[in-house]
């Protein structure tokens, strides 16, 4: 197979070092170029690029010279570019490569919940890709911007999908998320240690509303929000990588324990290169899935559950996933991945 010259937008960042790791050995995918801010420009990679990623820095990444993140300092011959700019840099900039051609599979949250752009999960909303039909007709653009979601939505949204053939009607969610999800100056360790924070800006609403278009229904015009009923409570705790969260899933069917494991086992995963064997690890033991242990299960692109229990209308149980695999840069990888399989450049 030919692979496709791509791009990183946001490349020395926290989640564009994840998406390097990524890209790198991906046999689809060869690493064309990279942006960053005007204070990287020009530098190389390795001068720019704080590397903090468990991995040594690929050799020949490290030489290539950060651009400007402009689509002019883009060659013509990238199809698809990665974003992981700053929400309201990629604001700014994102539609600028879109217009002037580009795919953007863009792990920022500016424009997820925008009615002509599709936020996918691959193994949960294939079809909701199709919606670019739809933004090229408005928007007149030879290229296409598509989101992934926030990482503490891509946690749960896996396990909600599928239970929503027993007609899910309402989910409480309680996080426990990992400091990296801050990104690496986000939280100091003078706030962390020892602590907890029962606050991040933004995230309840973002899990609240992006669940909604995730479950939604595409009509092949618009996308029709699931009438779910989602309250989240978001809290910052001092594990490293995987947010773990507590759920309670109300139906309108009857749910057993058993059904709802059964209904997360089978949930189906694709056949892409990124994604794995199994969608949801489900445990039986009630004391997983915890961070430390299980975070990288599937490669850290699979979503962990355990606990599950029946409760008065519904079950309660655990999800876990990778926030900066699964939950960020993994995600916008296999949303190229998809894109590559569909021909959309
Ligand atoms: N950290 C995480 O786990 C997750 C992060 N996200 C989202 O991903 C995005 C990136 O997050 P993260 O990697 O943590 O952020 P970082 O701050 O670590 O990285 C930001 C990147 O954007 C570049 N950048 C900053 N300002 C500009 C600008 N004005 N013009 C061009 N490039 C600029 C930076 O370049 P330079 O080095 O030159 O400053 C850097 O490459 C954010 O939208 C975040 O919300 C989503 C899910 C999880
Ligand atoms: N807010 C998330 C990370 C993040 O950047 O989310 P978003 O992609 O929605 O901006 C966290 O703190 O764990």
């Amino acid at each position: 197979m030919s692979s496709t010259r791509v791009g990183v937008l946001g490349a020395t960042g926290a989640v564009g070092q994840r998406l390097i790791q990524l890209l790198d050995p991906h046999p689809e995918f060869e690493i064309a170029t990279l942006t960053a801010s005007d204070d990287s420009a020009g530098k190389s990679y390795r001068e720019a690029a704080k590397w903090r990623i468990e991995t040594p820095i690929p050799d020949d990444v490290a030489e290539l010279v950060v651009e400007r993140t402009d689509p002019d300092a883009v060659p013509d011959d990238v199809d698809l570019l990665f974003s992981s700019l700053p929400s309201s840099v990629g604001e700014r900039v994102e539609p600028g490569f879109c217009e002037a051609g580009y795919v953007v599979s863009s792990n920022s949250s500016n424009a997820r919940m925008a009615d002509d752009v599709p936020l996918t999960i691959p193994e949960v909303n294939h079809d909701h890709l199709d919606l670019l039909e739809v933004q090229r007709d408005e928007r007149g653009w030879d290229g296409a911007l598509v989101k992934n979601p926030n990482c503490s939505t891509i946690t749960m949204v896996p396990t909600l999908a599928a239970l929503d053939s027993f007609g899910l009607s309402t989910v409480h969610v309680a996080t426990m998320q990992a400091v990296s999800g801050a990104g690496y100056a986000g939280v100091s360790s003078m706030e962390i240690l020892d602590n907890v924070l029962p606050h991040i800006g933004g995230e309840e609403e973002k899990m609240e509303t992006e669940t909604r278009k995730l479950l939604g229904s595409f009509d092949g015009a618009e996308i029709d929000l699931h009438d779910v009923d989602v309250a989240a409570s978001c809290n910052r705790v001092p594990t490293l990588d995987g947010h773990l969260e507590s759920a309670w899933a109300e139906t309108s069917e009857a749910l057993t324990a058993d059904n709802a494991m059964a209904a997360m086992r089978d949930a189906p995963s694709l056949d892409l290169h990124s994604s794995p064997d199994q969608l949801i690890e489900v445990f039986e033991d009630p004391n997983r899935p915890q961070p430390r242990l299980d975070r990288m299960v599937g490669g850290g692109m699979s979503v962990a559950a355990g606990g599950v229990r029946e409760t008065s209308d519904g079950v309660q149980y655990n999800c876990l996933a990778h926030n900066t695999l699964r939950g960020a840069a993994g995600a916008s990888v296999l949303n190229g991945e998809l894109l590559v399989e569909d021909g959309w450049f």
